[in-house]
């Protein structure tokens, strides 16, 4: 029998993985704090409640997951999630490519077609869209998120919450990106990015530093 599972989040990431979700999971349906979702039905799994509704009622032996793109809203329902004792998986999808020298943390979730080469590390609450290639020795920092189409190469230390946009590239011999830091899409990341950096272009620039990672996903 299946194991029930809850997914934070009814947004078009929440649709999607419901979609991955289900061939593993009983889903139970959402939950989300918007309000105008309440009672909703979407794509065929209903709105359960609130967040509130969610640490309040539900039993701990359930299985939640919380594909937002936002780093920063991830990161802190996972933590509050983790410190309640609810079971939070990883999702790695069964077309991902990965040497079993790959360390993996808690709470990864993974799309198709991704692959990662020996000796490389994901840390915890790293959301991982289709098709991201992560190269040997490479470190994806804690709350990281990587857009589809990323080109990561080896030996890099990505720091934690960085947020990479659609088909960035990190080419070999950068050391390090930096917390919070964000790459535009279409990015040549050619050398450090510092925290807080937002580096759009090719080769990649720096074009201010905020915190961006407030906003997006
Ligand atoms: C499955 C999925 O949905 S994956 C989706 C993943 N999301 C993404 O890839 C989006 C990532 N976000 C971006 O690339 C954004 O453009 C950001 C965050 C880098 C910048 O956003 P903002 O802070 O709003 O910057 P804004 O749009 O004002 O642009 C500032 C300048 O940078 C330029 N710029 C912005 N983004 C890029 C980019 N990706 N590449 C090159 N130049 C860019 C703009 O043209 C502008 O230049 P100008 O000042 O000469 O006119």
């Amino acid at each position: 029998m299946k194991e029930k599972a809850i997914i934070i989040g009814a947004g078009t990431y929440g649709q999607v993985y419901a979609e991955y979700l289900k061939e593993d999971y009983k889903i139970l349906g959402f939950v989300d704090d918007d309000l105008k979702l309440k009672d909703k039905v979407i794509n065929g799994y209903k709105i359960l409640g609130n967040i509130e509704w969610l640490f309040n009622n539900c039993e701990r032996t359930i299985n939640v997951f919380v594909p937002i793109g936002n780093n920063k809203i991830r990161v802190s329902l996972l933590t509050k999630l983790e410190q309640q004792g609810f079971n939070i998986p990883s999702y790695i999808h069964p077309t991902v490519n990965m040497h079993n020298s790959v360390k993996v943390g808690k709470a990864v979730y993974v799309l198709p077609a991704c692959n990662f080469m020996p000796l490389s590390i994901i840390e915890d609450y790293v959301m991982i869209s289709m098709g991201v290639n992560v190269a040997h020795h490479t470190i994806l920092g804690k709350g990281s998120f990587y857009s589809q189409g990323n080109n990561v190469g080896a030996s890099i230390n990505i720091k934690e919450n960085a947020y990479s946009g659609i088909g960035v590239t990190i080419m070999t011999g950068v050391k390090e990106i930096g917390a919070n830091s964000l790459l535009g899409a279409s990015a040549v990341i050619i050398r450090d990015v510092p925290d807080y950096a937002v580096v759009v272009g090719n080769p990649g620039k720096i074009i201010k530093y905020t915190n961006l990672i407030e906003q997006i996903g």
